[in-house]
């Protein structure tokens, strides 16, 4: 027996599944059998009592997972941090557990109240004493762990949990003597992995399969070269032998009722303490403000879960509700992260949502300069569609061109700063770039519930509408395009050859030529199909009017690149009377300008077509330039480009019949961009129709 080494366990007098706290324990209540649960208990304590000392906590009547000292608390030395229970069914564990650390001298610090900590059921010392890992999502909370550092005085390594069955960290991460790990990655989010996989070398680490995993494998017992553990597969037993550690096997089933299993059932009082460790901890906080109709808007729910979605964990400092129905409410918000690299993530979502830094931390924006030519520094702060203030020398700069996925870039002028947003490979040696995301705020527009619900483009914001509402959608994008083109405003049309498959190509000529659209942006195939119906009838060899193919029809989009190519430009096939009709054609009768970016798939392609994709891009950039509409159809590659150029503001239409690209499109968080699932060609026939129904109104109205 090693005599160095002590666990605490608990008798299980009182133990049953009495509720449900965990999934394990959904279906389960009541149905553990005692007799069979004191056999498994005294089995496991039997066979620790052989490797070590064991001391016992008098069990409590009324709160029957007790049983489970691993979540007593933490200890180190002779320090002990109580467990602050997340459930109120196992709070009134914590005064017991208290009072025997207590009476045996421990030094015990107690968590501030609402700072759940689960003890060490999700903290494990790495089995050299050379730091904690501590687990959180959704035992404990993260905000626990810089507290762990400074009264363990050790470094705590944050490990984010994401798989609620392995809500504990013990339940899927368990390390051995040696340096040695076994643990279940699936249960971690990929920041966590990565940590763990830079820690432990890969020699060390026995990842394991799920089956074991729901076989609480990991959730073991480890005594220098002895493994104690429930049940599990032969394969995972061979490799943990292999690593030279003995396996013992003793059946746990009564507890995986509850959730727990071995490990959770013991309590290591003598972890190994290495004398020259320090406090360190990678968790960071920061405090933001948010400010408008934060409950009408369900601002703040988004800026919560996109915390915790993203690894990090809140708190609420303050809210101040606004009483009226038009008074707005302020919140500030302390967002913890695991490391600097998650919070500037979740910062960079939360600026996008207008959370601002409190008025006595607002600083200027870190800036670096660029030393090469068309790339940035590491930590450039990416622009997204949101109108975007940077703080230069104190003064708030709003950005130009604002547009997602490019760099801030900095200049000083006479005039003093300019910031623009620009592709990476547009920055120059000689403009500083906006780094980290301090000193940068976006822009959004506080509505009301009032203004949300009158917002023309509202009612289906950001949502994704079924075939029934595509009529409703239909109607309201019309009016728009009545509304922008009697202002004299711009809409852009972004179409792919579906258009001309499905029998939209005359629709959308009907739209060009009655003013409607003032640009079009696609790639070789929308204008090679229209042209080739125009000429023959045909779009890819399948006539148009009958719907079947026609012999020898697959030919025909070749011929008519090959036509258009004699004649050196679409212009002038038009001019020659080549082409009489269609898409094509009327954006050269109208001088509507167009942009057909080149793709690998293109055949020929036509003279037309930019094969220079860095020059297709700044033609759409181009075009786009102060649009009040973009119409996506049926492209998801050029809609997806469109979309990455054009700011918050722009309203987006976008159809399709995939509802997953029309989610990718419409889902910018900003309410001018609506999405319609159906087919394009009956989508453009309605337009047009309601547009005619509109247009007939009008001249009755102005006639009478
Ligand atoms: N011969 C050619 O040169 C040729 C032929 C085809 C494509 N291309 C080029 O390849 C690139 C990609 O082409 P793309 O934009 O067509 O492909 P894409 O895959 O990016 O987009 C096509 C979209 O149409 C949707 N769709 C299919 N049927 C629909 C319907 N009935 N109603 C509504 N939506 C429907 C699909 O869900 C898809 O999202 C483009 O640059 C294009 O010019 C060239
Ligand atoms: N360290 C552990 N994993 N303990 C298991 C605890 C089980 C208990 N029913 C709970 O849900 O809290």
């Amino acid at each position: 027996m090693t005599d160095s080494i002590r666990f605490l366990m608990c008798a299980p007098d009182h133990y049953d599944v009495d509720y449900v706290i965990n999934p394990w324990m959904e279906g389960n209540v009541h149905k553990s059998s005692r007799d069979r649960a004191v056999e498994q208990w005294e089995k496991l304590y039997h066979v620790l009592k052989e490797n070590a000392v064991v001391d016992l906590v008098p069990p409590e009547k009324g709160w029957p997972d007790m049983v489970f000292t691993a979540n007593a608390g933490l200890l180190l030395g002779n320090t002990f941090v109580l467990s602050r229970f997340y459930h109120k069914e196992r709070q009134g564990e914590e005064p017991y557990f208290k009072a025997w650390f207590e009476s045996k001298g421990f030094t015990v610090h107690e968590l501030p109240k609402d700072l759940p900590f689960e003890g060490a059921g999700d903290a494990l010392l790495d089995r050299e004493g050379r730091w904690l890992w501590a687990g959180y999502g959704f035992r404990s909370e993260l905000d626990s762990h810089p507290l762990l550092a400074k009264w363990l005085n050790i470094e705590v390594l944050s490990l984010r949990l994401v798989d609620e069955r392995f809500y504990h960290l013990d339940t899927c991460f368990c390390p051995l003597t040696g340096g040695y790990l076994l643990y279940y990655p699936a249960a971690f989010d990929s920041y966590s992995n990565r940590l763990i996989e830079m820690r432990v070398a890969p020699e060390k680490r026995i990842a394991i399969e799920e089956a074991d995993a729901a076989n609480f494998a990991c959730n073991a017992v480890n005594i220098d070269k002895i493994v104690v553990m429930n049940k599990v597969s032969e394969a995972l037993k061979t490799r943990i032998t292999q690593a030279g550690f003995q396996v013992i096997e003793t059946p746990m089933s009564e507890f995986l009722k509850a959730g727990g299993a071995c490990k959770c059932l013991t309590l290591r009082v003598t972890e190994p303490v290495q004398e020259d460790r320090s406090a360190n901890v990678m968790v960071e906080s920061r405090t933001i403000r948010m400010e408008g109709h934060l409950l009408d808007a369900g601002l703040i729910s988004r800026a919560l879960d996109l915390i915790i979605e993203n690894g990090g964990s809140f708190q609420v400092l303050n809210f101040n509700l606004g009483e009226q129905r038009q008074s707005t409410s302020s919140a500030d918000v302390k967002v913890s992260a695991p490391s600097h690299d998650v919070m500037e993530e979740i910062m960079g979502m939360l600026i996008d949502l207008g959370a601002v830094p409190p008025p006595q931390e607002i600083c200027d924006a870190i800036l670096e300069p660029v030393v090469q030519d068309g790339v940035g520094p590491d930590d450039f702060y990416v622009s997204t569609i949101y109108p975007t203030e940077v703080r230069v020398n104190g003064q708030w700069v709003k950005a130009q061109n604002q547009r997602m996925d490019g760099a801030v870039a900095i200049t000083e002028t006479a005039d003093g700063p300019v910031a623009k947003c620009k592709l990476l490979r547009d920055l120059k040696v000689g403009e500083k770039v906006v780094v980290d995301v301090v000193g940068i705020r976006t822009i959004r527009k506080t509505e009301s519930r009032e203004q949300r619900n009158s917002q023309e483009f509202s009612f289906m914001s950001g949502s994704v509408s079924s075939e029934r509402r595509v009529e409703l959608v239909v109607e309201q994008v019309a009016w728009e395009l009545r509304q922008i083109r009697d202002r004299g405003g711009k809409v852009v049309v972004t179409a792919g050859p579906v258009v001309i498959h499905t029998g939209g190509g005359e629709h959308l000529a009907h739209l060009i030529r009655e003013g409607y659209v003032q640009a079009l942006l696609g790639g070789n195939a929308i204008a090679v199909h229209d042209m080739e119906q125009s000429n023959m009838g045909t779009s890819l060899g399948v006539d148009m009017k009958r719907g079947i193919a026609v012999r020898g029809g697959h030919r025909h989009h070749l011929k008519i690149i090959n036509a258009v190519r004699r004649y050196g430009s679409i212009a002038k096939a038009v001019e020659a009377g080549l082409v009489t009709n269609g898409v094509m054609y009327e954006c050269v009768k109208h001088n509507i300008p167009f942009s057909l970016a080149g793709s690998i798939r293109d055949d020929g392609p036509l003279p037309d077509t930019q094969m220079d994709l860095v020059k297709a891009q700044e033609e759409y950039t181009e075009l786009l330039r102060g649009a009040d509409m973009v119409l996506m159809l049926s492209s998801m590659l050029h809609s997806i480009g469109v979309g990455n150029m054009t700011p918050a503001g722009v309203k987006m239409v976008c159809v399709d019949i995939n509802p997953a690209v029309v989610t990718k499109l419409s889902d910018r968080g900003s309410i001018e961009s609506i999405g319609v699932v159906t087919d394009v060609g009956l989508f453009l026939s309605l337009l047009v129709n309601q547009l005619d129904k509109l247009t007939s109104r009008h001249h009755v109205a102005q006639s009478v």
